[in-house]
């Protein structure tokens, strides 16, 4: 199968102290990638490495929905980056960026707003609305470009059985619209229900590389089965 993006060696270093890696992996699925493993394991680090937000050593190779293909890539942070503007021109901004006008920038804003299904007033302040819909805002400023791939780090931190639920069913339509996405989560159970494969992280290696439920039904590496257990692994 056709890789989207593979790994070789891939490792961030700081200080001369290595954060994660060396790591390599192949992404061949049309599902969703799900970056799993207990904190500090290097999560954050690798999908910040992969986004070109760390200086990383190592190859990366982005297949047909990548940067090959001519395709951007975006990043959804855990915290949604703010901005003091009203909701609507904080979506429209990387177009505005990239020299759109602001009528028609802001037209596909209100797309992107209804897609994602943000329930606020669009011309109301950001940062007056809930962490649920500022992570839906988040995401819609991600996909008005219509990325290839876009990276989500921990999206759903923070936010009550609701949100977490509204933001799994966008995430599932943006798979299905061709975007791919690469994701980190703490959450074993929305892991197991978003991922088409997994790669499992500690200490900053890549422990196992999996497919959705044969990973979480038959770990075969021990860090990972203890994890699925619920046992804390330092
Ligand atoms: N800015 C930084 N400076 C130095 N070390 C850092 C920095 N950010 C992260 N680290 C270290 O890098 C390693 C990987 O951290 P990273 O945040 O990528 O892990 P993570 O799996 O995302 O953790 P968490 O689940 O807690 O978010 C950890 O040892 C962490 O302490």
């Amino acid at each position: 199968m056709v890789s989207w993006l593979s790994a070789e060696g891939l490792s961030v270093r700081r200080g001369g102290r290595t954060l994660m890696g060396p790591v390599s992996f192949d992404l061949t699925g049309d599902g969703i990638a799900v970056v799993m493993g207990p904190n500090g394991a290097g999560k954050t680090t690798l999908l910040r490495a992969l986004h070109g937000l760390e200086r990383r050593r190592g190859d990366v190779r982005w297949g047909d929905a990548g940067l090959a293909a001519g395709r951007n890539q975006a990043f959804v942070f855990q915290s949604p980056v703010l901005m003091r503007r009203t909701v609507l021109d904080c979506i429209a901004f990387p177009l505005r960026l990239d020299g759109v006008a602001r009528a028609e920038a802001r037209a596909r804003a209100e797309v992107q707003a209804t897609r994602v299904g943000l329930r606020v007033d669009l011309g109301g302040a950001v940062e007056d609305i809930s962490g649920g819909e500022k992570q839906k805002m988040a995401m819609a400023r991600a996909l008005i470009r219509d990325p290839g791939i876009m990276f989500l780090d921990e999206p759903c931190a923070n936010l009550d059985g609701r949100s977490t639920c509204e933001i799994e069913d966008i995430l599932t339509q943006i798979r299905d619209s061709g975007t791919r996405i690469m994701m980190s989560t703490h959450d074993i159970g929305q892991a197991r229900r978003l991922a088409g494969e997994v790669l499992f992280l500690h200490q900053g290696k890549l422990e196992e590389q999996g497919i959705g439920d044969t990973f979480f039904d038959a770990p075969k590496s021990k860090a990972a089965t203890a994890y699925l257990r619920g046992d804390i692994l330092l």
